[in-house]
């Protein structure tokens, strides 16, 4: 950085210009400001949107939910923000300052809604930067104060770090037992919830949390493929039309029968299959039958001498083979046609009822959210309810849950009198975080808690609903008044009307992006780095700890057989998958594991030798380290896994071949995953239990595994991804929804066109799942509305953008890149795509001309020159 001289702003923070910059107004960086870098230069170029340093700084702005906050922002009274200048005049590190300053005096509103009844609901509702949080936090330490035992409050916010960060405050502050309340998202006290009572929802053990995208995708797809199945089953009765009295309802025995009767020479070719004479046929190739000989004449023997042995048995060898062929006939059809569909993304004009994966995915993911559940769904012949009953199933039978179920099954056990006596007998005072962007299973849940006894504190702003398309109920609060009114006659609502977070001119700029005209919403494709989570290592390493805890979870053990070094090819895994299909239909069950399925195999003796030794090596492994990790620490286990499984050795070896930076990256990464509690008692760790937001879309990202044998439970992985980035000095890196709730001194936002987009684009009418045909057995409130309409659906994408905007306090930077690569690998390769400013930024210029000012140009030098001495080694 070269030497540089000073300037003064209003406030009388310093701020360093290298001699070279014109000192001119233009010059010194005001916020908001409007970049333009233009990557073909070493220098930046700027275009847009300064602020007039003088303007006014010294007073607080007006600001309050809703349309009022599209008003230009009144001075009113002064601002007394207690700034964290350290002496000198500089401004605070990019840290949130809540989680390093004291509490600030509150003022009269805010002293009012801390201090109102604590035995009477009350809603907080205001705009951004109002203090809704810092007032929650003091209402905790309010009701501490008034006697009400720490262990007794719950507060539940939207994500780990809001959770972590108030617990932190809490404590910092110093309040006898502050450490002892229970601070979580809501899907981390739902995973509490149902950790402590699974065996009461039907699962046999602690379930484990299915949380990774790719993951989910997978399930989805079986579920498609299952759903076929049964599609089959009907395309098998119409080919066989008319015979055996069968309809559509028939099982698959009817259809045995009937195959039996129309087509004696398939039958007979069955029972020949099932006598294990035909068993050459499963394998392919003419060097690979001499090797196995051997081998398959004694499993076929095997097969033989059972079947003579069990009249049963041979029964249903019999309908097993039968049932396989007649049913492949059709599924196979079906099945490619699923999957080819699978590969393209969603288009206009794609014809309605057959869904892809990543729509499957889509709908679950919303339905759940909406409070729907599968039963909801029953109507014969649709696909939407037979696929999401095929994904429960699997599920079910892998005891295993997703994100969106530790929602519904909290509401579930909630539901049931003992569990809703003690949790309302534990946590008396319930505080709840951005009430805005609750969904219908979230609203049900705090009802359930706190119906007809009204200790609850609930504060959000309307303009910060940015979660409508993951089924945010756009009703929140008018439910939650419906809910608690008679607790509190008409005076529920609580308003806060001074902004302390911004300068007046930010909130301006915000106000102004998020006012007027809709928005244009242009695809936009950005590169990020891959969460921590789905980073392979990271999968392989949490494949091995799952596993030992739930031999049932089919992920785990599908990646355990595709990962080196127990590899097991394609062909294996597809002769896995005819197993599992065929011990599920024998079984007259929906699904079996895989892991079941393997032990048949391995049983059946009829693999080849080297598949049958490592088939057989992977599960006497299993076997032996559920015996030995009994008792170990989630870390130690994981130790003792990777290096007895050979992973580690694989890794060595796949590291010598690696440069040795690249080596150190890859240990830093595996080293990351620490063990959290250990008592599965929820202690403070216990917070650490992520907010299931977070799985695809955003920075933070939370896995779970129980602890069943001797392993402690519930282990909790934590990414240190740009969740913890945070903490740390330098620049935080995130995406909008992720830095909901937090703030910094300076906040860049990349503008162009892009920017205010949704993470799904809005979904026709047509696109969307279909109604419930019967309603939920225990939500009150389910909305059958699953997605709001386009005007809605822009709207979000509106205050995403008001959002990111008033995440700065000082300064606010809107840069658009004149151009950039893009990556187009069907057409043409890398290319430059020139890039326009954000409408949003149009609207800034044209909607608060006076509060900021634009530039063409400028440099990075200049930029950096902008800002406060101590920030320009970042
Ligand atoms: N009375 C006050 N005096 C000075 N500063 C305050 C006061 N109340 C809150 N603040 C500060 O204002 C900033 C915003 O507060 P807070 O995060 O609680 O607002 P919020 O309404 O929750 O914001 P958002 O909804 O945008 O996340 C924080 O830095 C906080 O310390």
């Amino acid at each position: 950085m070269q030497a540089a001289s000073r300037g003064r702003t209003s406030r009388g923070s310093r701020f360093e210009f290298p001699p070279s910059a014109p000192r001119s107004k233009s010059s010194a960086l005001s916020p908001p400001t409007v970049i333009v870098i233009d990557d073909d230069e070493d220098d930046a170029v700027v275009l847009p949107l300064c602020i007039k340093a003088e303007t006014a700084r010294q007073h607080a702005v007006s600001t309050s939910p809703g349309q009022e906050l599209f008003t230009p922002p009144q001075p009113i009274p002064q601002r007394k923000r207690p700034r964290s200048d350290q002496g000198d005049g500089q401004p605070s590190t990019n840290k949130r300052r809540l989680s390093t300053t004291p509490l600030p005096k509150l003022n009269e509103q805010q002293q009012q809604a801390v201090t109102s009844s604590i035995h009477k609901p009350s809603l907080i509702i205001a705009g951004a930067g109002s203090g809704k949080t810092t007032v929650l936090q003091e209402r905790v330490r309010h009701m501490i104060q008034r006697g009400v035992p720490p262990s007794e409050i719950l507060v539940v916010t939207f994500s780990r770090k809001a959770a972590e960060d108030l617990k932190r405050r809490l404590v910092q502050s110093g309040m006898p037992g502050a450490d002892k309340v229970t601070a979580l998202t809501f899907h981390g006290y739902c995973f509490r919830l149902i950790m402590q009572n699974y065996h009461r929802l039907g699962f046999t053990a602690p379930p484990t949390v299915w949380g990774d995208a790719s993951d989910i995708r997978a399930v989805v797809k079986e579920a498609i493929r299952k759903a076929s199945l049964d599609t089959a089953r009907q395309q098998a009765i119409r080919w066989l039309h008319g015979i055996n009295g069968l309809n559509l309802h028939s099982s698959w025995e009817d259809v045995l029968q009937a195959v039996r009767t129309r087509y004696p020479d398939l039958y007979a070719r069955c029972t020949a299959q099932a006598d294990g004479t035909l068993q050459a046929e499963k394998v392919q190739s003419e060097t690979r039958q001499r090797k196995t000989t051997e081998k398959q004449a004694q499993g076929a023997h095997t097969a033989a001498g059972k079947g003579v042995d069990s009249a049963s048995s041979l029964k249903a060898a019999l309908e097993r083979a039968c049932l396989m062929e007649v049913c492949t006939r059709v599924y196979d059809a079906l099945y490619q046609h699923c999957m080819k569909k699978e590969q393209q993304e969603p288009r206009a004009g794609d014809v309605p009822g057959t869904k892809t994966v990543k729509q499957m995915k889509g709908h679950l993911s919303l339905c759940k959210g909406h409070g729907h559940v599968a039963s909801m769904y029953d109507a014969p012949g649709d696909e939407f309810g037979a696929v999401w009953r095929a994904y429960q199933d699997i599920l079910h039978s892998c005891n295993a849950v997703d994100y969106d179920d530790l929602l519904s099954l909290a509401v579930e056990l909630l539901s049931t009198d003992q569990v809703l006596a003690r949790e309302r007998d534990r946590f008396q005072m319930l505080l709840v975080d951005e009430f805005q962007d609750c969904n219908a299973a979230q609203i049900a849940l705090v009802e359930l808690l706190q119906k007809g006894r009204g200790f609850v504190t609930a504060v959000g702003d309307n303009m910060q609903s940015i979660y409508g398309f993951r089924g945010a109920d756009h009703r929140s609060f008018q439910l939650f008044e419906r809910a608690f009114a008679p607790q509190t006659g008409p005076s529920i609502r609580r308003p806060l009307d001074v902004n302390h977070r911004s300068r007046p001119e930010i909130l301006q700029a915000a106000n102004a992006a998020a006012a007027g005209t809709q928005p244009a919403y242009v695809r936009d494709k950005v590169m990020k780095e891959k969460p921590f989570f789905e980073i392979d290592k990271v999968k392989d390493a949490m494949a091995h700890l799952h596993l030992i805890v739930n031999l049932h979870d089919d992920v785990a053990f599908q990646r355990l057989l595709e990962r080196p070094p127990k590899r097991l090819g394609g062909t294996f895994q597809d002769r896995l998958k005819r197993e599992q299909a065929a011990l599920a239909l024998q079984q007259h069950k929906t699904h079996v594991s895989l892991h079941d399925a393997a032990i048949s195999l391995n049983e059946g003796g009829s693999l080849t030798a080297a598949v049958g030794k490592n088939l057989n090596a992977l599960l006497r492994f299993l076997d032996e380290a559920r015996v030995e990790c009994h008792g170990m620490s989630p870390s130690q286990a994981l130790s003792y896994l990777l290096k007895r499984s050979g992973y580690l050795e694989w890794q060595k070896k796949q590291n010598d071949k690696r440069s040795k930076d690249k080596q150190q990256r890859h240990q830093s990464k595996v080293t990351r995953l620490q063990p959290g509690d250990s008592d599965g008692s929820g202690g403070d760790d216990d917070d650490q239990v992520g907010d299931g937001f977070s799985s695809d879309e955003e920075d933070e990202q939370s896995t779970w595994c129980q602890g069943t044998a001797g392993l402690p439970g519930p282990l909790c992985t934590r990414r240190t991804g740009s969740g913890c980035r945070q903490k740390q000095q330098g620049v935080y890196i995130g995406t909008v929804h992720s830095a909901k709730g937090l703030e910094w001194d300076a906040v860049w936002v990349r503008s162009h066109e892009g920017f205010g987009e949704l993470p799904f684009p809005y979904r026709e009418p047509q696109d969307l799942p279909p109604p419930p045909v019967v309603s939920h057995p225990h939500l009150v409130h389910v909305s059958n509305r699953l997605v709001a309409d386009r005007e809605e659906h822009d709207a979000e994408g509106q205050r995403l953008v008001y959002v990111a905007l008033t995440r700065a306090r000082e300064h606010l930077f809107l840069y658009t890149e004149r151009s950039n690569f893009e990556f187009d690998s069907d057409y043409w390769g890398p290319h430059k795509v020139a890039h326009e400013p954000s409408p949003f930024v149009r609207k800034i210029r044209r909607n608060a001309p006076g509060c900021c000012e634009v530039k063409a140009r400028m440099t990075c030098k200049e930029i950096a020159a902008g800002m406060p001495r101590d920030w320009q080694h970042v």
